[in-house]
């Protein structure tokens, strides 16, 4: 452990325990000095026990770590994904016409953009009715795909539905044929455009589903092939798999999966948004790769989100984080955020092969709010263990006339970050219970019910309106601080070897779930899983 993280430990031993709320009256300019704002964005981290003396650690920790010299490295297409031997460049996908970026000595911007254009005429051609398939116009658009090629477009077209103008977009990822079943009753094989979506083209759950659909579509139309696309890094595969090149649009190994939403993956999006909006989304992430890249590491969003995070969970040890995106159209946001931030920071060997010394990234989960209010914010209030809350929340809704409705979202928001850090004291529960009627003994069991402990931190990320640009912003803020906490914990963030070992035995499974082959080898609990659940 290096002397930044001992002196990061030390600060935290002195001040643990402390009253969040003692900081505000310390410091009247707390708010805003502990908060940090970009392009419209505010993002408040005052509500935590970080104070100058902690963010000053931090920081030093996080210049210790390399991290100005590594952000260039990735900016610049170095091969920083060391155990693939690969560039990390999804920024490449928003940098824009005017940039050079250059892997193995060859620009990778012309190539981006002309998929760019490509993508954003089939969009338009599907959108207008030019795009016909084999007859009709289409009005359904099938995504499949899983993990990076599904949880990004899924997540943003339904953040995005205000704007959606284009045909209706469904997504089927799960292999368990249920989802598929369920998606294609009630669509028009002659009206349905199939995107199959798999950087790889091997992904089992998808290729499988790729199937059924061609199947169920075989039986209604002549060439089913020509209602196909793909997006896909594998171009060989697509074209065996019979997929016509002018609908295949393709994307460099350096966009990881779960980072990929910004090029062809996204295609889903593109059609159901336009490209004219799509491109509001590129710039939003645009605006925030700026910011990353320039403001000083104080006033710098993703290194102020980062930062909170490592404090949270490798300083104090809170093992997880909740989203709580007060905005129910960000309601798939926590899923992925888990596939961004737990299959990249999810990792305990450091880069050159060693253990890491201090905890791998925290446990994500969440909920939109208020339904979460409804749920599990209990155990936030009165359990045991402390769970660091991340909320959203816009000052605008998309709905004028439910302007109320919005007031009162904003309302529950501000009201529970408030009640995390206030809590409510013994006295306050013996006053609030004295008003009641029980008194002695029955007053007071009833009041220790009433406890919050309080002092419970939380961020919160503050937006005018949800929009194409502003959820471009958010999803890259977001992808920066898993950038930023990878790096301070010196892990490779990029590859998911972690994914692989079930895959295997998924595989091996199958010919003992049919029958073919014994489950002799196979550990007790497994066989006889087996032995219920075969056919
Ligand atoms: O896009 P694909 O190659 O089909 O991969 C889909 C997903 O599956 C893998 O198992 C990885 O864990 C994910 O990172 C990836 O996004």
């Amino acid at each position: 452990m290096t002397d930044k993280w001992k002196a990061l430990r030390e600060h935290h031993a002195q001040v643990a325990g402390r009253r969040i709320l003692t900081l505000f009256d310390e410091d009247p300019g707390r708010a805003a000095g502990f908060s940090v704002r970009a392009d419209g964005l505010l993002f408040d981290f005052s509500k935590t026990n970080i104070d100058a003396g902690g963010r000053a650690a931090l920081i030093a920790l996080a210049e210790a770590s390399g991290l100005a010299e590594k952000r260039a490295a990735m900016f610049s297409g170095k091969k920083i994904n060391e155990t693939e031997g690969r560039a990390v460049l999804h920024v490449a996908l928003r940098a824009g016409e005017a940039h050079r970026i250059l892997v193995d000595g060859r620009d990778v911007i012309p190539g981006i953009a002309e998929t760019l254009r490509r993508c954003g005429a089939f969009a338009e051609a599907v959108r207008s009715g030019a795009f016909t398939g084999q007859g009709e116009r289409i009005t359904d658009v099938v995504n499949i795909g899983i993990g990076g090629s599904d949880l990004g477009p899924a997540m943003a077209v339904l953040a995005l539905a205000p704007y959606h103008d284009g045909p209706r977009v469904h997504f089927v990822s799960n292999v368990d044929g249920a989802q598929v079943h369920d998606v294609l009753r009630g669509l028009n094989p002659e009206t349905t455009l199939v995107i199959v979506a798999s950087k790889t083209f091997t992904t089992i759950e998808t290729m499988t589903n790729a199937d059924t659909v061609r199947r169920w579509m075989a039986g209604r139309v002549a060439d089913p092939a020509a209602q196909f696309a793909a997006v896909s890094t594998a171009a060989d595969k697509t074209a065996a798999y019979g997929i016509a090149p002018e609908r295949v649009f393709g994307f460099g190994d350096w966009v990881g999966g779960r980072y990929s939403v910004w090029g062809p993956i996204g295609l889903a999006l593109m059609i159901a948004i336009g490209p004219e909006r799509f491109g509001e989304f590129l710039s939003g992430a645009r605006a925030m790769d700026e910011h990353f890249l320039a403001a000083p590491f104080a006033a710098n969003m993703p290194v102020a989100l980062a930062l909170t995070g490592i404090w949270h969970n490798q300083i104090c040890g809170y093992p997880t984080r909740a989203v709580l995106p007060y905005e129910q159209r960000l309601s798939r946001l926590p899923a992925y955020l888990q596939q961004l931030e737990m299959e990249s920071n999810g990792k305990s060997v450091a880069l050159d092969g060693s253990d890491l010394t201090v905890q791998s990234g925290p446990v994500v989960w969440g909920e939109p709010g208020t339904n979460g209010q409804h749920a599990f914010y209990q155990l936030i209030h009165q359990g045991s263990r402390v769970v660091p809350c991340e909320f959203i929340v816009a000052r605008h809704g998309h709905e004028p006339d439910l302007a109320h409705q919005h007031l009162l979202l904003v309302a529950n928001c501000l009201a529970q970050s408030e009640a995390l850090m206030r809590g409510r004291s013994l006295e306050e529960a013996r006053a609030l219970m004295a008003a009641k009627g029980p008194e002695g003994e029955e007053l007071e069991r009833q009041a220790r019910h009433r406890v919050f402990p309080g002092n419970r931190p939380s961020t919160t990320l503050a937006m005018e309106k949800l929009t194409p640009f502003t959820l471009g912003q958010v999803l890259a803020l977001y992808e920066h601080r898993v950038f930023v906490e990878g790096v301070i914990l010196g892990i490779n963030s990029w590859d998911q070897w972690g994914v692989e070992l079930g895959k295997e035995l998924a595989l091996a499974l199958q010919p003992i779930l049919e029958g073919r082959e014994s489950a002799g080898g196979k550990d007790g609990s497994t066989a006889a899983l087996v032995a219920f659940l075969r056919g």
